[in-house]
């Protein structure tokens, strides 16, 4: 079996989706590995390693080629015409967010397996690892942003003695939220944490140990939270779904002047109706006056730390699909098997579904399995 990686080409995307050390592990169990020129070089891992590691150095033409893509981002549309019917392509996908990739991997009959629908007891495993770095960022994001040169009013995150610390609310308290809250907290800033979930309100009551105001999430809390705050950082998650909307555009006139919206939850669609996906390029942009920032791939700033913890979830499952080919590998595999979006021109998730009920409903060119509707 053959696997392709190839390199990321979404702006300011520096990870890429294998390790020399992933690779290795897949060579020696028999595998053919095809590393696309130069895929790992900004994340501090060069040819020389791979091909040590017992993989091949190819174009990317010959990596795309692979039984099996292993990658890091959503093809964007420069890659779509890579997809093809016997292709397995192992990322994340946000579809319920990306109507054009959906429609693209259904054309194709590609089987789109998402990282980030991936789901197991413990939770979502090739999410979390992200989502972990990604809430840090967000609370870097929020320091440097909240400065002048940052285009901010001019707050220092933590304040300083005698001087009141710069507030930040957290909307959903997942992973991404409880790393915001920690590196916040860590900058000395005054955090609130909002979560729906009671179960999630508890244990966050006891990590966070009266260090940050945890609450329960309702219109009404939210409202007069983001009226008091300089950060509100948006990290709820339905996983698969296009994401709740919490802070609704009539709702922009009640935040501080300077205020940062921070939209992490931005490649599901996003927290904010006012949110739209950016990218390292210009991370921000304005509405209404107020600042929103939604980079939907903050992971790929820091590729060296965030490349390393990608390959440790996935390569557990990488392995199971070179060790059991990928039909088995699913059907052995329940979180493996809920990974699975699309298969064969069809919509198999509900949340993709739910966001895109014509298309799933719909036959495409590659469908040969009944479409969720008929199940
Ligand atoms: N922009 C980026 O670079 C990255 C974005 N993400 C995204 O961040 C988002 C959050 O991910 P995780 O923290 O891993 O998810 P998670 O599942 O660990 O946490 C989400 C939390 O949101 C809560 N929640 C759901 N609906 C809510 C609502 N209406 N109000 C308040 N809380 C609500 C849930 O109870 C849960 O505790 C996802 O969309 C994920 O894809 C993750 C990594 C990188
Ligand atoms: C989770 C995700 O989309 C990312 O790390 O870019
Ligand atoms: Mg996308």
């Amino acid at each position: 079996m053959s696997f392709g990686v190839m390199k990321e080409i979404k702006p300011g995307e520096e990870r890429v989706g294998l390790t020399p050390a992933g690779a290795a592990d897949l060579a020696r169990g028999g595998c053919s590995v095809l590393i696309e020129t130069g895929a790992g070089e900004r994340a501090g891992f060069a040819d020389e390693l791979y091909l040590a590691a017992g993989a091949d150095i190819v174009s990317r033409e010959h990596a795309w080629a692979a039984h099996t893509v292993v990658k890091v981002k959503e093809p964007i549309a420069a890659e779509y015409g890579y997809l093809r019917d016997d292709l397995t392509l192992f990322t994340y996908l946000h579809l319920a967010a990306d109507r054009p990739l959906t429609e693209a991997l259904l054309d194709a009959g590609t089987l789109g397996i998402a990282y980030e629908t991936v789901a197991d007891a413990t939770g979502l495993p090739l999410l979390q690892p992200m989502s972990e770095i990604a809430g840090r960022l967000a609370a870097h994001a929020a320091a440097t942003h909240l400065m002048r040169p940052g285009g901010g009013p001019g707050l220092l995150l933590g304040g300083s003695p005698g001087v009141a610390p710069a507030r930040v609310v957290v909307i959903g308290g997942g992973a991404v939220g409880t790393q915001a809250a920690l590196l916040a907290l860590g900058m000395q800033a005054e955090v609130t944490v909002l979560d729906m979930s009671p179960a999630r309100i508890r244990q966050l009551d006891a990590l966070l140990d009266g260090r940050a105001r945890v609450l329960m999430s309702d219109a009404a809390t939210v409202e007069a939270e983001i009226a008091h705050a300089d950060v509100v950082i948006g990290a709820v998650l339905v996983p698969g779904r296009a994401a709740p909307k919490v802070v609704r555009r009539e709702q922009l006139s009640l935040l501080r002047p300077g205020a940062l919206l921070i939209d992490v939850a931005i490649d599901q669609g996003g927290a904010f109706e006012t949110s739209r996906a950016t990218t390292y390029d210009e991370p921000i942009f304005e509405v209404d006056g107020v600042r929103h920032y939604c980079v939907a791939n903050m992971p790929g700033a820091v590729p060296q730390t965030s490349t390393r913890a990608l390959t440790n979830a996935t390569l557990p499952y990488v392995r199971r699909i070179a060790q059991l080919g990928v039909e088995q590998a699913i059907e052995r595999d329940p979180a493996l098997a809920l990974g699975v979006n699309t298969r064969a021109g069809r919509i198999v998730h509900q949340g993709v579904a739910d966001a895109f009920p014509d298309l799933a409903t719909t036959a495409h060119p590659g469908a040969r399995e009944p479409v969720l509707a008929e199940r």
